[in-house]
């Protein structure tokens, strides 16, 4: 009997994605390439190594893979984002049918994904670029899947996806058709956004509570009473679940060398919010956080040359929880407004409280947070400004506040929380000092400027002599 669907590549999500097929009673065929004398084994020692792939066939010939699949094939590719995908699609492109679907699953840049989407469909075969989150253990036990692509592909793999995905508090697959083109890798590429910054907020709330001399078991006390209640989230568990780590007497997380490396979606997605003219200004932070993380040398030589004398930051806990809290908040709605801009730059219409309802489960990102999203969201009033949100500002916007000026009183480097209330600042400014970059504009290059009290754009001689 031909297999139903079909997985390449057995990396860390390409395995688990064919556990949790296989689990779900669905018959696969699973493909791993040749490199060095070890694969010959990869796909045929997987499948002996759990139960559950009894039924299924392991190749490392691509040829029979193929032939080993019914059609219209439904094959999916876990291999590394960038040349590795074009390169299987450049071996697998000759010998497929009409009407086949190829699924990359891995983190491509949505671009990409387009590309190849007009490449395959020469030979008319489908391409969907479908961002799946969770990690090793999200695969297995059912990821969050951000599908984009032709719907009449969908159609033909949205079973499979759907059976395989988390579900939601109502039991409903974290998963579902989000759009045409590269809309589900860019879904994906905001998903890994907000993970940055969100990780980013709670690298610098363990580092404002490490400079208070908690140690790591007091620090994860913290978060353990913040991860009962609204705070609630993967993030702030797998956090916990790291500092309470020992090894001998010691603290692992005291041991890791703090410099934070990235795969490359945190910077896309700071990328495509300039160019669309979104102000992502968290992700961002979060992404040139890492990117001096790295540069611990010269950090070092800054501590010594630059550096104020360490203080102990006063502040309280509960200030500190709730200018995480908002925050946070603050972390979302640039996310979904980015979403917004993108959903009608690219005539995409991708529903919002879709996105937070596949985001509440499976995900690197589900939280309780996103769980009161998926419900509130109104798609035509920004989050920031919904009625809720506007009474959270209210209630910890002076907790904020404070937390950001201890950090300044002390000469701690809090990008993200820092960059929230900035961010805070100025959306809630109504005359901004913008009028003055207009006439400097117009000053050294005519770019002329609008007026509050006339129609038209203008342009003006600023130097008082004569040209
Ligand atoms: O949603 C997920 O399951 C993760 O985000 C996953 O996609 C991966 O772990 C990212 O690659 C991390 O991104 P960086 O390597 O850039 O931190």
């Amino acid at each position: 009997n031909p297999s139903e669907f079909g997985v390449i590549g057995l990396g860390v999500m390409g395995k688990s994605l064919c556990r949790n097929l296989a689990q779900n009673g669905f018959k696969i065929s699973m493909y791993n390439r040749h490199v060095t004398q070890l694969e010959e084994k990869i796909a045929i020692d997987f499948k002996s190594s759990y139960q559950e792939l009894s039924d299924a066939k392991a190749f490392d010939d691509i040829s029979n893979f193929i032939h080993s699949i019914a059609t219209p094939r439904k094959i999916m590719l876990m291999v590394n984002a960038g040349e590795a995908v074009d390169k299987v699609i450049r071996e697998l492109q000759p010998m497929l049918d009409a009407g086949d679907v190829i699924i990359d699953g891995g983190n491509s840049h949505y671009k990409d994904t387009y590309r190849r989407m007009v490449q395959l469909k020469e030979s008319s075969v489908h391409f969907m670029g479908v961002g799946i989150s969770g990690g090793e253990e999200g695969a297995l036990k059912g990821p969050s899947i951000m599908p984009g692509g032709a719907m009449e592909a969908y159609k033909e793999v949205g079973k499979y996806l759907e059976t395989i995905a988390a579900k939601d508090a109502d039991g409903t697959p974290c998963c579902s058709y989000l759009g045409p083109e590269g809309s589900g890798h860019y879904v994906k590429m905001v998903h890994n956004g907000i993970e940055y910054a969100e990780m980013q907020l709670l690298a610098e709330a363990y580092h404002l509570l490490k400079l208070q001399h908690k140690n790591p078991d007091e620090i994860a006390k913290v978060f353990i009473a913040w991860n009962k209640g609204e705070l609630n989230s993967f993030l702030l568990e797998t956090s916990i679940d790291i500092l309470k780590k020992k090894e001998g007497d010691d603290w692992l997380i005291d041991k890791i060398l703090d410099k934070a490396a990235n795969k490359g979606t945190g910077n896309w997605t700071t990328v495509s919010s300039a160019a669309l003219g979104t102000p992502s200004t968290m992700i961002a932070s979060a992404l040139f956080a890492r990117y001096v993380s790295a540069f611990k040398e010269e950090r070092q030589k800054g501590a010594l040359l630059l550096g104020g004398e360490s203080t102990v930051p006063n502040f309280s806990i509960e200030d500190l929880k709730n200018a995480y809290q908002l925050a946070r908040v603050i972390n979302h709605h640039q996310g979904f407004e980015l979403l917004k801009a993108a959903s009608s730059n690219f005539k995409w219409n991708l529903n919002l409280n879709d996105i937070a309802r596949i985001w509440t489960n499976g995900c690197i990102i589900r939280s309780r947070l996103m769980k009161t999203l998926s419900r509130s969201m109104k798609s035509e009033l920004p989050l920031l400004f919904e009625t809720d949100t506007v009474a959270l500002v209210r209630n910890t916007k002076a907790s904020l506040r404070s937390i950001v000026r201890v950090a300044i009183d002390n000469d701690i480097s809090l990008p993200c929380f820092t960059e929230a209330l900035t961010y805070l600042n100025g959306i809630s400014t109504s005359d901004s000092p913008a009028n003055l970059i207009q006439a400097q504009r117009d000053h050294f290059g005519a770019h002329t400027y609008q007026r509050v009290d006339k129609e038209g754009s203008f342009h003006t001689n600023w130097k008082n002599d004569p040209l």
